[in-house]
């Protein structure tokens, strides 16, 4: 099967997401730091892949301040990271195959290395202003 319409794009959601929270690492982030609320969370999750993969105008949010907020709370690491990854990309692996899973491995890649460097980014650059602060 390939993500190449929304009921295989829900099925992904859900699987990725089981795997997720299966993981005593990554649960938490979730759950405690983020407290979402799945029945809220995976149908917006839905919508940014359905926006992402089929060009549907289905995901309307700032992603990249949400992971802020989160961050702020509990500082994402290169482990959050991996780990995310590693679900992500092992889901695809066992259920979808063809030109647009594909793309959702690539862009995921792609998207998880800019947040990652943004959030980095942002991290020094408040640590500069908290240095430059106590002069
Ligand atoms: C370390 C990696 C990641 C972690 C730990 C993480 C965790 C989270 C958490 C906890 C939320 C809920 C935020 C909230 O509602 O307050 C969230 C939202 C979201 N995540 Fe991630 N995320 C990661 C990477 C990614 C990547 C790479 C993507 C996209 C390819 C992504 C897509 C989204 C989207 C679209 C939302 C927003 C849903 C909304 O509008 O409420 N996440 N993420």
């Amino acid at each position: 099967m390939d993500l190449d319409n929304p009921a295989a794009i829900h099925r992904m959601v859900q699987l990725f997401y089981a795997s997720l929270l299966d993981d005593p690492v990554m649960e938490p982030v979730f759950m405690e730091v983020a407290g979402v609320h799945l029945a809220e969370h995976l149908p917006l999750i839905e919508g940014y892949w359905c926006k992402m993969l089929l060009g549907k105008d289905t995901y309307h949010r700032n992603m990249v301040y949400r992971h802020e907020r989160v961050h702020d709370k509990f500082p994402l690491s290169r482990e959050h990271f991996e780990l995310w990854f590693d679900h992500f990309n092992h889901t695809l692996d066992a259920h979808f195959e063809g030109p647009y899973t594909e793309k959702a491995r690539k862009l995921a890649r792609r998207i998880l290395r800019n947040l990652a460097r943004w959030l980095n980014a942002r991290d020094q650059e408040l640590a500069g202003m908290a240095e430059s602060d106590s002069y």
